[in-house]
């Protein structure tokens, strides 16, 4: 179970902070419970200081309750079907009373949840059942309506120090010593939102016996990763201005937010017009942002900021209510890739151009034709070897397949000179049930020997006897190759120039 579960307030004393509001909430259970019909609640204050949590409490006192979360549709006909099953089981007495509790109210979508907000207000005006509304954003435009309606109780963020009660009591009941300055820390940082102080000291504390300052650091280290990806769903899921501004307030470079920010947009936006609005923002920020690099007036990043931040977040109509995965930039992403695959490039001709007496930009334009001598398994083995390359540089030439045109003569190379397998392939030679090393010797030199008298036939018919006399003497020097091949010699050099 999750620390914030497991220290969750049990009852109304538990609940740090909001004291008013405590009480008028108790104030307002017991009165239902009395048979008084009250005004439906509307609770209104930042994530994490106990909305949730106080209707929850609430609930208790009833004999059950029915919750519609953010994760929920909420219809006008989900919501009245709900209530009707709460209604159908509504006692005389008042005994039997349904708690309806609806989270984040200021979240009901225009189009998903269509009547939503009509349903509610159907319910309150009929006004025969308990009602707890709770919203983040007291400047919504969905609350306008509901305020008139209902007892709006705001909810203030809960002050530090009692945030550092808490956290200690927990660190005393978890048997985890820690330093004072650790605690205090984790509570301003948090800014009033308990769970979050909740989660930062299970994610620092958990298994240990002791937290220092350094599990802090790392912590801090999480966050930088994490607040950028905020400030990217901040700029996409909300249109509030205030929120907007204070997501931007994030270390990372305007560049890279701005290569997130477009990535992201088609995950949550889905009218064309809107694309279209918040594609005109990041190009204009763009403009922007290549401006105060070239002229050094640095108060163009300014408009940078509020192009890609404001102005995309004000291109679409209405907000979003659905999970949307936000990634990392895939362009980034590919730049990284193919800087690594050019430093192997570089890393691999330096290589070669120590062994053949020349610069890197002459082997590179020899890459192509390695391509298709490493696509013989045996050459490619010479080859690495002769050059000494490592596995991941042998697959900078093998990672393509080329059809390359067979040779009709087969090169030995001595069998103890090579391992079975050579970069993901198995020689040819180890796969098959070879003969003796020297039958098989003899056996492909007579092979070549064949092929080898074959072809000075059909010469013989086309050149002139001066030009067979010529072929005979190749032929020649040819064997004398192969034999001091037999011999073990390494003639890898003279393979790839052979080529
Ligand atoms: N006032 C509080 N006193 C004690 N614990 C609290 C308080 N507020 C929050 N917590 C802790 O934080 C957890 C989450 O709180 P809760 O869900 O009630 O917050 P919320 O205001 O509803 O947040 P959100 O708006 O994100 O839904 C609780 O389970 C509890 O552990």
């Amino acid at each position: 179970m999750l620390w914030t579960g497991k220290y969750s307030p049990k009852n109304f004393d538990e609940v740090l902070g909001n004291v008013k509001i405590k009480d008028a909430i108790v104030e307002w259970t017991e009165e239902w419970l009395m048979g008084n019909t009250q005004n439906c609640l509307l609770l209104i204050g930042p994530a994490g200081t106990g909305k949730t949590t106080l209707a929850h409490l609430a609930a208790n006192e009833f004999s059950e309750y029915i919750e519609l979360n953010a994760s929920d549709k909420r219809s006008y006909d989900i919501i009245l079907n709900t209530i009707g099953e709460a209604s159908a089981s509504k006692s005389l007495f008042g005994d039997g009373l349904k708690l309806i509790i609806l989270d984040e109210v200021d979240g009901i979508h225009g189009t998903e949840d269509r009547g939503g907000t009509r349903a509610i207000s159907k319910i309150i005006k009929e006004g025969h059942h308990p009602l707890i509304m709770m919203a983040n954003d007291p400047y919504s435009k969905r609350l306008k309506s509901l305020k008139t309606k209902c007892n709006t109780l705001i909810l203030r963020k809960v002050h530090t120090n009692s945030i550092v009660a808490l956290l200690k009591r927990i660190c005393v009941k978890e048997g985890v010593e820690f330093e004072e300055h650790v605690i205090r820390n984790l509570a301003k940082s948090s800014n009033g939102d308990l769970r979050s102080a909740i989660n930062d000291l299970e994610v620092i504390a958990r298994g240990k016996t002791k937290i220092t300052s350094e599990d802090l650091e790392l912590l801090s280290k999480k966050d930088d990763i994490i607040n950028i990806f905020d400030s990217v769903r901040t700029v996409l899921k909300s249109k509030n201005p205030r929120r907007i501004k204070d997501a931007m307030k994030v270390e990372a470079e305007p560049s890279f937010l701005i290569e997130l920010i477009a990535e992201n947009i088609p995950r949550e936006y889905e009218k064309v017009d809107e694309l279209q609005k918040a594609y005109e923002m990041i190009s204009l920020a763009d403009i922007y942002l290549g401006r105060a690099f070239n002229t050094r007036v640095y108060s163009y990043w300014k408009y940078t900021y509020e192009l890609m931040s404001l102005g995309v977040a004000l291109s679409k109509e209405e907000t979003y209510r659905k999970f949307s995965r936000f990634t990392n930039s895939s362009i980034f992403a590919m730049l990284s890739k193919s800087r690594a695959k050019r430093d192997l490039k570089d890393k691999v001709a330096k290589k070669m151009g120590e062994k053949l007496h020349t610069s890197k930009k002459v082997v590179k334009e020899q890459f192509p034709y390695m391509e298709i001598m490493f696509q013989n398994d045996e050459t490619a083995y010479e080859l690495a070897t002769y050059y000494g390359l490592a596995d991941d540089e042998v697959k900078l030439f093998r990672s393509r397949k080329i059809k390359v045109k067979k040779s009709k003569t087969k090169k030995s190379v001595p069998k103890d000179s090579k391992p079975d397998s050579f970069n993901g392939f198995r020689s040819k030679s180890a796969t098959k049930k070879s003969d003796s090393p020297a039958k098989k010797t003899e056996k492909s030199l007579n092979e070549e020997n064949k092929v080898l008298k074959s072809e000075n036939k059909k010469k013989d018919k086309k050149r002139n006897n001066k030009k067979l006399s010529d072929t005979k003497s190749s032929v020649k020097s040819e064997d004398k190759e192969k034999k001091s091949d037999k011999n073990g010699k390494d003639n890898s050099q003279t393979s790839l120039f052979n080529f």
